[in-house]
């Protein structure tokens, strides 16, 4: 399978190299949109996989639907409009849209949306994020996810960075740290009266979002149009 990589950053050289590694995959190329490059420059290309940037949605929709070409997309920090573009994309080409393309995070989403209902009512919930210091979004796109994951419901106010004293009734604070390398973390905090559970998910290296996005890449070339998230490509088509 012959595969692109829109954005040549941190995780498009790690990318890079483990497709070439791979069996049963090419690199078609890397893009670095910052030097110009789009990915028309490419042929025959089965499928585009984007770690960079929300500013390059223009480029890849446009190819993607020109060439009727399959996309796995990573790239966080997206507008609520640029969403719905990329849903309204994925009624012609099949797309693979996740900010996390790891396998724990994707059972640790599906632990928050079992635990959430049982602890809500006697439990404050807090989510903590930490990433290196070179990342531009905040909060990352997968404490965004896990947020969703707690609140199904819709009923809670959201607080960013919180600063100061917890309000009491339905409210989940999400907290930003940057620093160093850190490749993500992720903790869901429940804390009750005299206990506290916490929920942690460890990036040990870059690799791991790599080897699932390869994974959804071979999802994706084989699957038919549509809007899939990670928890299709690993655990079957959710309804
Ligand atoms: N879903 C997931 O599992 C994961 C998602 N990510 C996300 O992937 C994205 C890339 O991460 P990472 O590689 O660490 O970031 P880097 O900053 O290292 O790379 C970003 C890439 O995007 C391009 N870029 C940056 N700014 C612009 C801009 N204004 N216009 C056009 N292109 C731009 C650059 O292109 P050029 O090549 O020309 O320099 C660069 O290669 C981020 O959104 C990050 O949150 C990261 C890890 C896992
Ligand atoms: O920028 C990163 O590095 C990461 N970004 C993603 C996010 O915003 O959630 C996924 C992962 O945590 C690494």
């Amino acid at each position: 399978m012959k595969v692109a990589i829109l954005g040549g950053g941190a995780m498009g050289n790690v990318l890079a190299q483990m497709t070439e590694e791979k069996e049963g995959f090419e690199l078609a190329g890397v893009i670095e949109p910052l030097k110009g490059q789009t990915p028309d420059e490419l042929k025959e290309i089965d499928v585009i996989i984007d770690f960079s940037n929300p500013a390059n949605l223009e480029m890849l929709d446009g190819y993607c639907r020109n060439h009727s070409c399959p996309a796995v997309i990573a790239t966080t920090g997206y507008e609520e409009q640029q969403i719905k573009q990329i849903e309204k994309l994925a009624e012609s080409v099949p797309v693979v849209f996740s900010a996390n393309y790891s396998l724990g995070i994707n059972v640790m989403k599906r632990v928050i949306s079992e635990i959430t209902p049982i602890l809500e009512d006697s439990f404050d919930i807090e989510i903590i994020e930490k990433h290196h210091n070179k990342k531009l979004d905040a909060p990352s796109g997968t404490a965004k996810m896990l947020l969703a994951a707690a609140d199904e419901e819709n009923d809670y106010e959201h607080v960013f960075g919180r600063d100061g004293n917890r309000k009491r009734g339905k409210e989940i604070g999400v907290h930003a740290v940057r620093g160093g390398t850190i490749a993500g973390e992720h903790t869901v905090i429940y804390a009750g009266n005299d206990e506290i559970l916490e929920i942690k998910h460890t990036a040990g290296s870059k690799k791991i979002f790599a080897a699932g996005a390869l994974k959804a890449a071979e999802f994706a070339a084989s699957a038919q149009a549509g809007f899939y998230n990670m928890e299709d490509v690993l655990f079957g088509l959710q309804k």
